[in-house]
């Protein structure tokens, strides 16, 4: 059995301080043919034109390409929600709308005045100028006035047909909390829906009551926010743009005037299958983002598919907002204003966010963030948190919480008594919490026994000897990293190249010797680069590549990644200089899928639901602020499929070698932003 299995340390050695073993994937498919899966044996084609596609962002005009992309909706007086375009500022109730409207055999409406204008929608005040029909006046749908919502069927929602929200409010108009819709048609150019006329916006409250809003008050909404919330998941949708805006008190005047309502739904997604009951499957798609910047989860900043924690989320920060005014992450600006705002969520802990606020606020952020994706909320245990600032008579509280007495009711009936502390819950594992760090993500994969090798602090003078030396034993370089501009470098007998050649150079990347090297058939396959801009570039024959491209970006490119996955390619390398990030695609890489995870800490969670659906670690990569980690499904099984991941704050010595006592081998390490 070849066992040459050294550490390589040349610099001071550091310490080990922590560890995180994220997870020991025993996928191990025993009873099938162990006989390893030769990646790069596979037979390229004989000649390939076209092999040298471009080498992408050397230049300026890429800076800030990916925020660019993502239509983010903030403004401060408010937020306006993405994914819904704004048109001409006064399309208000101009005259392009109706005078009159009459949806189907509707009562006519005459159009009074504008009561509020979204990203997409006008809705004005309609005054019944006709009578009601019996059958419904009998089913109590005969107001005097009604909110009217029109939406142009140019508008971008109506495309292919009504807006989505009407779909929505067929399962919720008219449950606990939500306006019932009383038509829904189409009149000239204008899609409408003839629905309950409420009062103002807790947005209009607080702004005019001088920016301010009493504790009671924020707790009252708390409270009743959750229960319609609860309401809402129970049918199996997310709101998915809670803000201010978008909570209505009911008609000033009327019994409903102290009652809460939650409106626009045009941006709700179901979180389960009304037919199976099944949780929507997990997904992260870094280039998306639908909701309000303000607001927004963090799981929605980086696009991650819309589950119940998003909208308690949103609502913890606009009780918040209500509260103190003003959220940390408003004025932010710039290209890159998602990225910035998110990052600034990230970095703000609970107790900072909510120092100025009575505890249960910042209990309930602490709840909330830390919510797995599918993880059911404890929404009675979220209400009964705020019941020792409102007092326990709801006669004289300032809202109507009768949604949240009749859910702790229900609550306390099922299960006996409340939990008010969650004693009865088993303590589990933050996602959210947890001091930043910057330490190793080291990937290990079940291998055949072979040599595997490790070098690091390793400086540029000391590089070629290393290599040198490994390339006399038959090892080729099969990883490479930096941190504090000091090299890691991994080499394995393994890999299945025939030559290599790399280069150390003072630019992210260069490009000229890429062309060179790619001329003579060697494709990168491995990168790093460190905090002074300068890279350490591997370029191998050997692989199965057949054609391959790169980019380097200021921010994660995954618009390009998404590009080139159409195109047939899938990442095979990626490194960071700093805060920029450069990644290798390359087509015949041997995968079938490939998904990336991208967090401002570690992606333990996104990872799991990965390996869950087969993916494996093949990449990944970190800056100061990100770390990002590519996944792929092979395209033939592997006969061994575990996989384990390390986070260490010192290079992984030790726990290589405990690795290799398992036949478990390196595949991928990089040094970046992570959790500890
Ligand atoms: N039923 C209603 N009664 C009274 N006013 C309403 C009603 N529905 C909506 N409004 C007012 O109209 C505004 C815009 O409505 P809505 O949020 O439904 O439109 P939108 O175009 O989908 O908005 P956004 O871009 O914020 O998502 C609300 O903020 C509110 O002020």
């Amino acid at each position: 059995m070849p066992e040459l299995r050294e550490g390589g340390c040349r610099g001071r050695a550091l310490k080990d301080q922590v560890v995180w073993v994220d997870r020991v994937a025993t996928w191990r498919r025993d009873g099938r043919s162990r006989q390893a899966v030769q990646e790069n044996g596979v037979k390229r084609p004989a000649l390939v034109l076209n092999r040298f596609l471009e080498c992408v962002g050397e230049t300026e005009g890429l800076i800030g390409e990916e925020a660019g992309e993502r239509r983010m909706g903030d403004n401060d007086s408010g937020g306006r929600s993405a994914n819904k375009l704004p048109r001409g500022e006064d399309e208000g109730c101009t005259p392009s709308l109706p005078e009159k409207v009459q949806i189907g055999n509707s009562p006519v409406y005459k159009i009074e005045r504008k009561l509020g204008k979204g990203g997409f929608g006008q809705v004005c005040l309609g005054r019944r100028i006709s009578a009601t029909n019996a059958k419904d006046r009998i089913s109590g749908i005969s107001a005097v006035e009604v909110a009217l919502k029109f939406e142009h069927r140019n508008s971008k929602g109506c495309h292919h047909g009504p807006p989505s929200e009407w779909q929505v409010y067929n399962t919720l108009s008219g449950i606990h909390g939500v306006p019932r819709v009383h038509y829904k048609g189409r009149q000239g150019d204008y899609y409408v829906m003839v629905m309950d006329m409420l009062g103002p916006s807790l947005w209009d409250i607080w702004n005019n009551n001088s920016h301010t809003m009493s504790t009671d008050m924020v707790a009252c909404i708390a409270i009743e926010a959750i229960s319609i919330l609860e309401n809402m998941h129970s049918k199996g949708y997310v709101h998915g743009d809670v803000k201010p805006e978008n909570f209505l008190l009911g008609p000033p005047g009327t019994h409903d005037e102290k009652r809460l309502f939650l409106v626009d739904l045009g941006l709700a997604t179901k979180w389960k299958d009304a037919s199976t009951g099944q949780h929507v499957v997990y997904d992260q798609r870094p280039d998306i983002f639908r909701g309000t910047v303000r607001y927004a989860s963090v799981h929605a900043h980086l696009g991650r598919i819309g589950s119940r924690r998003d909208d308690l989320e949103s609502l913890a920060y606009t009780l918040v907002f209500l509260l103190r005014g003003r959220l940390p992450w408003q004025g932010l600006q710039g290209e890159n204003k998602g990225f910035l705002v998110c990052k600034k969520k990230m970095a703000t802990a609970p107790i900072a966010l909510c120092y100025f606020c009575p505890l249960p606020f910042r209990l309930f952020l602490e709840y909330v963030v830390n919510l797995k994706f599918d993880e059911e909320p404890n929404y009675a245990k979220y209400i009964s948190l705020f019941d020792g600032i409102v007092g326990p008579n709801p006669e004289i509280r300032p809202l109507n919480t009768d949604g949240a007495q009749k859910l702790i009711y229900q609550v306390g009936q099922k299960r006996g008594r409340l939990s008010m502390e969650g004693e009865d819950e088993q303590p589990k594992k933050r996602v959210r919490m947890g001091t930043p760090a910057t330490q190793w993500i080291s990937v290990y994969n079940a291998r055949r026994p072979m040599k595997q090798r490790y070098h690091y602090n390793v400086t540029d003078l000391r590089i070629a000897q290393h290599i040198e030396k490994g390339n006399e034993d038959g090892l080729f370089i099969s990883c490479v990293s930096s941190s504090s501009n000091l090299w890691a470098l991994i080499m394995d007998a393994g890999t299945g190249f025939t030559s290599q050649v790399y280069e150390l150079s003072q630019s992210f990347l260069h490009k000229e010797w890429i062309l060179e090297q790619w001329e003579k058939n060697y494709y990168i396959s491995a990168l790093a680069g460190t905090n002074n801009c300068s890279s350490f570039v591997v370029m191998s024959k050997g692989t199965q590549y057949t054609q391959q491209s790169y980019k380097v970006s200021d921010s994660f490119p995954f618009k390009w990644i998404t590009k080139k996955w159409r195109e047939g390619f899938y990442v095979t390398s990626m490194a960071t200089a700093g805060a920029r990030w450069a990644v290798v695609m390359s087509r015949t890489a041997g995968f079938s899928n490939q998904v990336v995870e991208l967090d401002f800490l570690y992606p333990s969670e996104g990872i799991h639901w990965r390996w869950d659906s087969g993916h494996r670690i093949t990449a990944t990569a970190a800056t100061p602020d990100q770390a990002a980690i590519v996944l792929s499904v092979p395209r033939r099984n592997l006969a061994d499929e575990t996989q384990e991941t390390l986070r260490t704050s010192a290079f992984p010595t030790q726990h290589v070698k405990e690795k290799w006592a398992k036949n478990l081998y390196m595949s991928s390490v990089c040094y970046g932003r992570t959790v500890s």
